[in-house]
């Protein structure tokens, strides 16, 4: 099920080079892709580009009969170069920036870490307009990643969905079915998770029950009066 602009969030995987080593890259997203995985996010913070570049093309190629997309993080340069789209965070590139480079079919997200990020006052318009998706940045507290501002819990979520209409994942420590629906209670249209997925013994199983819980948090709010 995809969103008004037609992509599909449900559960977004993101890679870590601690969890999902290059040489057992592809075939892990490709396992959670198995499981249900909608969107992968290529996140590697230390890998030179032509590096990182070289794992995007390998990872698209890998992805392409699945018709799952691919978004590079940070890098707008190897996102550019791979046809991939680029996620962005308040250190980044701007969203409308990305779009300029990337065109108009591009997927481009952008971290957001409170609500008042989103304020006329503090973004520019066509920033926002340029946005594909937001992911409310973090949800709850995660070691997979711990220079974030403190976690916006599930009513920053859903303040961050009452201001925006683009669709919304959340990220940070969305690490069980559980939390996953909670999080979809709240407002957001997917959850993006890492070690929930990737630590998992089993990463599709993992991606499975994920998925799952995402559906029937959607249904149950659909079928809300
Ligand atoms: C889906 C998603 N959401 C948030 C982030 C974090 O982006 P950012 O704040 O730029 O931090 P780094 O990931 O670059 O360390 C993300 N990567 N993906
Ligand atoms: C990549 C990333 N970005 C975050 C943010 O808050 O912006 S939290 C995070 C890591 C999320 O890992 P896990 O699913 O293992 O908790
Ligand atoms: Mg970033």
């Amino acid at each position: 099920m995809s969103s008004a602009n037609g992509l599909d969030v449900r559960l977004y995987v993101v890679t870590d080079p601690a969890l999902t080593p290059a040489d057992r890259l592809a075939e892990m997203c490709v396992a959670a892709v198995r499981g249900g995985a909608t969107l992968v996010q290529l996140r590697d913070k230390k890998a030179p580009d032509g590096e990182l570049a070289a794992m995007a093309a390998g990872l698209a190629r890998a992805l392409a009969p699945w018709r799952v997309p691919l978004v590079v993080n940070d890098r707008l340069d190897v996102a550019a170069a791979t046809g991939s789209g680029v996620h962005l965070g308040v250190h980044d590139a701007t969203p409308a920036q990305a779009r300029a480079r990337l065109g108009h079919e591009a997927i481009v997200g952008l971290s957001v870490e409170a609500p008042e990020q989103l304020d006329p006052e503090r973004i520019d318009p066509a920033s926002l307009a340029a946005c594909s998706y937001l992911a409310a940045s973090p949800v709850c507290e995660t070691p997979t990643k711990i220079d974030t501002l403190a976690p916006l819990g599930l009513a920053g979520v859903t303040a961050i969905r009452r201001r925006s209409t683009v669709p919304l994942v959340g990220i940070g420590g969305i690490n069980t079915p559980q939390r996953a629906a909670e999080v979809i209670a709240a407002g957001a249209a997917g959850v993006a998770v890492v070690s929930g997925v990737f630590a998992a013994p089993d990463p599709q199983e993992a991606a499975r029950a994920l998925r799952a819980a995402v559906d029937d948090a959607l249904a149950r709010r659909r079928d809300q009066p």
